[in-house]
């Protein structure tokens, strides 16, 4: 029996995955007895069709494959929440199987579509939507599956990973770095989900959901992106012996679920940071298996594409072989998310205020007034255009008390000249 798919956008990934059937039909078949056939393919121009060579089988109109009675399994490969979302959704209804890379979609209407693949009693599968080509979402499924696992995470976008190693080791511009990462697919349609954070915590919503057995959404993640960092913060965790990475982080804790993304410093000598460019590497704790770690490519064509057919192929398997979908929604527990106002930790942070005397003593004043202890507070760069650069590094404090800090500081007549740039400091 041959397997027929139908495919949903021709951009990075799904021309990555047009290439990969291209080139390996005949290996999946000689191999493992998986005869798959792409049979429509859809984008909103026959551009990309064209140039892999698809333009016989290719329409603008999703509905097309949607309807085609032919088609077993459907690959979204579009991105977003709005059509990709009609799509799946109505692939399922459709009573087609779904493989798709789409982390907004599952980490936003995770709950909708998983219940209607239990509804229609066909696959969704979504290996791709975490760490690019990095098998993460079936080992927890599947191999991990009798532990309780009590923490994932890691560097889970690949496009700020590499942004922030092009700043540090090349002396690229945050600009410069984010147009090579563009320029590579690493990127989002619109960046702004990578360096505001978006993409890694869609990405540990479906993590966490999957690890803890209860459903987080990307819109429940304390979300900071790396746009404020500086190439001076990143010097200065240099010269204190750290690296700056885009960390998302998910713990069970007794009070629920902390899941947040944000810049984090590391020691130099800490594992993940050793992980640079377009590289995620994810860590995930169980109580029987310890500490595991998942490396590997966390972006571009050939990575996504390889996990979006390793999916396509899994579920080609079961339906030649009649094999009902095993795994339906895991999400049996209802966690409470943990307030991030309750996070204890250290703090780098920058501030760029006025040159001018009775500063210091201000800010010392505020920092005091809230309890939040300084380490220490460092002057960095140039005094430029009646500005100077300030980086306080506090004792562990509280994350409440430390916006506090900065709201405070915020009002204090004229000090402030940009936002502050604040990481959190991981020993
Ligand atoms: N790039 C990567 O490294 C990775 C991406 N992903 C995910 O894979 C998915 C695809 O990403 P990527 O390939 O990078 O994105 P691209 O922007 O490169 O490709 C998107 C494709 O979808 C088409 N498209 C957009 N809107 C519509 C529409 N309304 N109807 C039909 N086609 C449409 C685009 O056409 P047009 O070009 O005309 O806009 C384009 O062909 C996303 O969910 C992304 O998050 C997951 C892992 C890694
Ligand atoms: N934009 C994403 C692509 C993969 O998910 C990233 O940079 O990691």
């Amino acid at each position: 029996m041959t397997v027929k798919l139908g495919l949903v956008g021709t951009g990075t990934v799904g021309g990555g995955c047009i290439d990969i059937l291209r080139n390996h039909r005949d290996d999946f078949k000689r191999h493992y007895g998986i005869d798959v056939e792409l049979v429509r393919v859809c984008s909103r121009n026959p551009e990309q069709a064209i140039a892999h060579g698809v333009e016989d089988i290719f329409t603008q109109d999703f509905q097309d494959v949607l309807n085609d009675p032919d088609i077993d399994v459907v690959i979204e490969l579009i991105g977003g929440t709005t059509v990709a979302r009609d799509v799946v959704c109505g692939a399922l209804r459709a009573g087609k199987h779904v493989v798709t890379a789409n982390k907004a979609l599952m980490a936003t209407y995770g709950e909708e579509v998983m219940r209607l693949a239990d509804e229609a009693g066909k696959e969704i599968a979504f290996e791709a939507s975490v760490g690019g080509g990095i098998p993460i979402i079936d080992p927890m499924k599947h191999s991990l599956i009798a532990n309780r696992i009590d923490s994932v995470m890691g560097i889970v976008n690949g496009t700020t990973n590499y942004m922030l190693t092009r700043m540090v080791e090349d002396g690229l511009s945050y600009d410069a770095a984010l147009k090579e990462a563009q320029e590579k697919g690493f990127a989002e349609a619109d960046p702004t989900a990578d360096v505001d954070g978006f993409d890694a915590a869609a990405k540990i919503a479906i993590l966490a959901s999957i690890a803890f057995n209860s459903r987080v959404t990307m819109g429940e993640v304390h979300t900071e992106g790396i746009r404020n960092i500086t190439t001076m913060d990143l010097d200065a965790a240099r010269d204190m012996g750290y690296c700056v990475k885009l960390l998302a982080i998910a713990h069970r804790t007794d009070e629920g679920v902390d899941v947040r993304v944000h810049p984090t410093m590391l020691p130099l000598s800490h594992q993940l940071a050793t992980v640079n460019g377009v590289f995620n590497a994810i860590y995930v704790v169980g109580d029987a298996v310890g500490e595991t770690m998942f490396f590997g490519e966390g972006a571009g064509a050939g990575p996504a594409a390889s996990a979006v057919m390793g999916d396509v192929l899994e579920v080609a398997r079961h339906v030649q072989q009649g094999i009902a979908p095993i795994v339906g929604c895991t999400c049996t527990d209802e966690l409470p998310i943990v307030p991030m106002d309750d996070l204890k930790t250290k703090y780098y942070i920058r501030f760029k205020v006025a040159d001018r005397s009775g500063v210091l003593a201000a800010m010392a004043g505020v920092f005091a007034k809230h309890n939040v202890s300084v380490y220490s507070v460092v002057q960095r760069g140039k005094k430029e255009g009646g500005t100077v650069d300030l980086v306080y590094v506090t004792h562990t404090a509280c994350e409440k008390s430390v916006r506090d800090v900065l709201a405070e500081i915020a009002e204090l007549d004229d000090i402030l000249r940009d936002e502050p740039s604040l990481i959190r400091v991981e020993d």
